[in-house]
């Protein structure tokens, strides 16, 4: 399947378990891989055919911006539901890696996928 890609979102927001995590945004970095079919937009050179990368870039911002999840999975599932929304997006997978999470770590990271039903 085709799939259109927002790489390394990087953004803060309030996000962790521990009170000293819910006083200041933390960063978090983003990936987005999302299911669509482009053959269509591949021909017809237009923006309607295919699916808006900026728009759904602006939704996930609005919802980060705003959030103040406790575990990386749930900003990701809600991330999830943002892309199928729209009805063009057959499967979407979801990163996000936490890089202050872990000492001595790069990051911490989940990845979910999520299919239409
Ligand atoms: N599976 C997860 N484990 C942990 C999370 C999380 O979001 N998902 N979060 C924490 C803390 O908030 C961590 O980021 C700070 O150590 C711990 N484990």
């Amino acid at each position: 399947m085709d799939k259109i890609f927002i790489r390394e979102l990087a953004l803060r927001c309030i996000i962790g378990i521990y009170p000293e995590e819910r006083r200041e945004k933390q960063d978090i970095v983003i990936n987005v891989e999302m299911h669509v079919d482009l053959r269509k937009a591949g021909r017809s050179d237009d923006l309607n055919d295919t699916v808006d990368y900026k728009s759904i870039k602006k939704a996930i911002l609005k919802l980060v911006e705003n959030s103040g999840f406790q575990l990386i999975e749930s900003l990701a599932e809600k991330i999830a539901d943002i892309a199928l929304a729209n009805e063009k997006v057959q499967q979407v997978v979801v990163t996000i890696d936490k890089p202050g999470a872990l000492r001595f770590a790069k990051a911490s990271a989940v990845e979910i996928t999520r299919k239409r039903s």
